[in-house]
C-alpha cells in the first residue's frame, strides 16, 4: 500500500475509528520536518513527516510528549501513532488549533510544576536530538559532569570538527575545565525539561490553555529550559512573573542562563552556520570572564 493510505490505515488501526481516503495538505516545513495536516473530512490529525532514515528523530520526540503528557502538568499534542511507509518516517498527532496568544501566566505556572516533579538522575535513557543534532544522554548522578561531557563538550567537539576552532575552542575548553565555578553555592535538582524551549515551540488552544510541543526532553536543571525561553524572546512578561512567582530562581541563574543557552547556540553554529559560531565564541569569552 503507498503512502498515505498507509498513513490512513495506521491511524484507524491506532485510533480504532474508521479514518477514510486521507487527503493530505502540507502546512509547513520546519528546519527539520514537513510539517501536514490530514484530514479524511470528519477528523483531522497533525502530521510531521521525514525520510525513513530520521524515523529515529520522530521516535524521540513522541517519546519526549509522552513523558510530558505522563507528568500531567503540562498540554502537549497527544501522540497517535508513528512509523514508516515506504520511503518516509511519520508521527501522528493530535490536531490542535494553535494561537500566539493565550494564558502565558498558566504555561509559567505549569512550567514549575512540570519541573517540581521529582526525578531520580540527570539525564535520559536513550541518546536523542536537539534539532536535527544527536543528543547523547544516559543517567548520571554528577550533573556538571554531564553537562560538561554530553551538553557543552559535545557540542564544542562538534564545533571543532566543523571548523570553529579559535578563541570558541580555548575558552571552551577553559569552561569545561571551571566548570564548578559557575556552581558555587547552587545544587540543581533533577527536573524533566521540554529540552528546546524557544517561542516557536509553544502556542495557546481558543480556550487559552498553552501547550508546547516538538520538545527533545531529558532531564536536567530546570535552569535550562528558563534560558532557553529567554534566548531568541518570544514568550509574554507573564509567563517569566508566573514561573517565578511559582519557583523563585537563584540569584547565580543570570550567568548559568548564558552557560545555558551556548549549548544551543553551538548546536545553531553546528546546524545552519552563519553568525551563530561568532555568537558562540563571545558567549565563551564572556563566561570565562567570570572564572578570572
Ligand atoms: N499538534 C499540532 N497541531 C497543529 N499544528 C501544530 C501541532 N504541532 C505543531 N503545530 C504547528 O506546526 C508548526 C511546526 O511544528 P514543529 O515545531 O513541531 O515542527 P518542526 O519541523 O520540528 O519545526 P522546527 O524544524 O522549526 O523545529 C508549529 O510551529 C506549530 O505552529
Amino acid at each position: 500500500m503507498t503512502f498515505p493510505a498507509a498513513l490512513a490505515e495506521a491511524i484507524a488501526a491506532a485510533t480504532g475509528a474508521p479514518f477514510g481516503a486521507a487527503h493530505l495538505a502540507t502546512v509547513g516545513g520546519g528546519d527539520i520536518h514537513q510539517a501536514c495536516s490530514v484530514s479524511d473530512g470528519a477528523r483531522r490529525f497533525f502530521v510531521k513527516l521525514n525520510t525513513a532514515a530520521r524515523l529515529s528523530l520522530l521516535q524521540a520526540e513522541a517519546e519526549a510528549l509522552a513523558a510530558l503528557a505522563a507528568s500531567g502538568r503540562v498540554r502537549v499534542p497527544q501522540v497517535v501513532c508513528l512509523g514508516v511507509s515506504g520511503d518516509k518516517a511519520y508521527l501522528v498527532l493530535e490536531h490542535l488549533d494553535l494561537r500566539q496568544a493565550g494564558d502565558a501566566a498558566a504555561l509559567g505556572a505549569q512550567l514549575a510544576a512540570l519541573h517540581r516533579v521529582a526525578q531520580p538522575r540527570f539525564g535520559w535513557a536513550r541518546d536523542n536530538w536537539i534539532g536535527s543534532m544527536p543528543q547523547p544522554n544516559g543517567w548520571h548522578d554528577d550533573w556538571i559532569a554531564f553537562w560538561r561531557d554530553q551538553r557543552l563538550g559535545y557540542q564544542l567537539r562538534l564545533a571543532a570538527r566543523n571548523g570553529y576552532g579559535g578563541t570558541l575552542q580555548r575558552d571552551g575548553e577553559s569552561l569545561l575545565a571551571d566548570l564548578d565555578t559557575f556552581f558555587d553555592g547552587y545544587t540543581p535538582a533533577p527536573s524533566l525539561l521540554h529540552g528546546d524551549l524557544w517561542g516557536g515551540n509553544h502556542g495557546y488552544l481558543a480556550d487559552g490553555t498553552p501547550v508546547i510541543f516538538d520538545p527533545a526532553s531529558y532531564v536536567g536543571d530546570r535552569e535550562c529550559d528558563l534560558a532557553m525561553s529567554e534566548l531568541f524572546g518570544g514568550f509574554a512578561p507573564a509567563f517569566h512573573a508566573a514561573y517565578r512567582e511559582a519557583w523563585p530562581l537563584d540569584p547565580g541563574y543570570a550567568v548559568r542562563r548564558t552557560l545555558y543557552n551556548l549549548y544551543h547556540i553551538l548546536n545553531h553554529a553546528n546546524m545552519f552556520g552563519g553568525g551563530y559560531a561568532a555568537q558562540a565564541a563571545r558567549m565563551a569569552a564572556q563566561l570565562v570572564a567570570q572564572i578570572r
